[in-house]
C-alpha cells in the first residue's frame, strides 16, 4: 500500500484514478492539488481525495507519488513547480493523451527523463470533464499503455502496472513513438473528424441538427469534448495527426470517386469489408 500520493488535477481522469485506488485500498492518503479551491473542495467532500492545498510545497511533502493529470499543455509549467519540492526517490508518472512531447518536456525540465517518472496513458475517458463526471471504475477492462525509456527503473514500472492492473485495466508497454502514432489514427483523428463535422454542419446550415438520426449522435458524441484538452493534444502530436487525417481525406476522395464513377460494386465491397472490421472487433 501507497502511503501518500499527490495528485495534480482533479478531474475526470485523475479523479477517476484515485477514486479507484482508494476503493482497491491501494493508498493510505491522497491529496489533492489544482487550480481551482472550489474543485479541490468538492473532491474532498465527495471522499475522492483526502487532504489538499493551494500550496504546492505542503501537497508535495512526504508523498511517494505524483500523478499528472491536467491538459497536456499545462505539463512544463507543472513539471517547474514540482521540481523544486521532490528528490529522486518519488514515483512520477501522468495520464496525457500524448506521450513524445511530455518525455521531450520531461527530459528538458529535468535534464534527463527521471528514472521514476513512467508516462501513462488510460485509453479510456468520456466526453465529460470534471470532478462531477468522476468513475472509479472507468479503467476496468480498458487497456492502458505505459510508455517507459531507456532510463526506466525497471521497479517503479512494475509498481505503476500493478496499481492499474488493481483498478481491472490490461496493461501494455510500448515506445512513445508507437503510441503517439497509434492513437493519432484511434482516438485523435476520430475526435477531429466529430469536431470536423460539426463545424461543416453549423457552418453549412444551423438548423441541419433538427433532422439527424441515432447514427449522427453516435459519430458527433464526442465532439462534446473539452475543447481546449483537445487543443493540448493536437498541439502535443501534430505531426502524427496531420498523417492521420491527410490518408483519411484519400479514404474519402476514393469512395467519392466511386460514387462519381457509379462503382456500385466498388462501392458495396469497401462498406462490406468496412462492416466486417467493425462487426469483428467489437463482437468480442
Ligand atoms: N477526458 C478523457 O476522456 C481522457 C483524458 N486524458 C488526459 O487526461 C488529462 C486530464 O483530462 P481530464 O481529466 O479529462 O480533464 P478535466 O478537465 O476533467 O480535469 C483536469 C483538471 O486539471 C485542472 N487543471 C488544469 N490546468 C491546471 C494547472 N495548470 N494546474 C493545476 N490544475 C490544473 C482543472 O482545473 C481540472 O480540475 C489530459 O491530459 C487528457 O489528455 C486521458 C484519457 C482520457
Ligand atoms: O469519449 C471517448 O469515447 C473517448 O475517446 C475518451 C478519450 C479521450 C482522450 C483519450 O486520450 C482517451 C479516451
Amino acid at each position: 500500500m501507497i502511503d501518500r500520493i499527490c495528485i495534480i488535477g482533479v478531474g475526470l481522469i485523475g479523479g477517476s484514478f484515485v477514486a479507484g485506488l482508494k476503493q482497491t485500498n491501494q493508498v493510505k492518503t491522497v491529496i489533492g492539488f489544482s487550480r481551482q479551491e472550489s474543485h479541490l473542495r468538492k473532491a474532498q467532500e465527495m471522499g475522492i481525495i483526502d487532504e489538499y492545498s493551494l500550496d504546492i510545497s505542503q501537497v508535495l511533502k512526504q508523498v511517494q507519488m505524483v500523478i499528472i493529470a491536467t491538459p497536456v499543455n499545462s505539463f512544463q509549467a507543472i513539471l517547474e513547480m514540482i521540481k523544486p519540492h521532490i528528490d529522486e526517490s518519488v514515483i512520477i508518472s501522468d495520464v496525457g493523451s500524448t506521450k513524445g512531447s511530455v518525455i521531450q518536456i520531461a527530459k528538458l525540465v529535468f535534464g534527463q527523463m527521471p528514472a521514476k517518472f513512467i508516462p501513462a496513458h488510460p485509453i479510456a475517458g468520456k466526453e465529460k470533464s470534471g470532478i462531477e463526471a468522476v468513475d472509479a471504475q472507468l479503467f476496468n477492462h480498458k487497456r492502458v499503455v505505459l510508455t517507459p525509456t531507456e532510463s526506466s527503473d525497471i521497479q517503479t514500472i512494475a509498481i505503476l502496472s500493478g496499481l492499474w492492473k488493481e483498478l481491472g485495466a490490461k496493461v501494455e508497454i510500448m515506445t512513445d513513438k508507437k503510441h503517439d502514432d497509434l492513437l493519432a489514427m484511434t482516438s485523435h483523428l476520430p475526435h477531429m473528424l466529430a469536431y470536423g463535422l460539426m463545424d461543416y454542419l453549423i457552418s453549412n446550415n444551423p438548423y441541419a441538427c433538427r433532422y439527424v438520426a441515432g447514427g449522427f449522435k453516435d459519430f458527433s458524441r464526442i465532439a462534446s469534448s473539452d475543447a481546449l484538452m483537445w487543443r493540448d493534444i493536437c498541439i502535443n502530436n501534430p505531426k502524427e495527426i496531420v498523417k492521420h487525417i491527410e490518408g483519411y481525406q484519400k479514404t474519402l476522395e476514393k469512395i467519392s470517386n466511386l460514387i462519381k464513377n457509379n462503382k456500385a460494386e466498388a462501392l458495396e465491397q469497401l462498406f462490406q469489408e468496412a462492416k466486417s472490421a467493425r462487426d469483428n472487433w467489437f463482437s468480442s
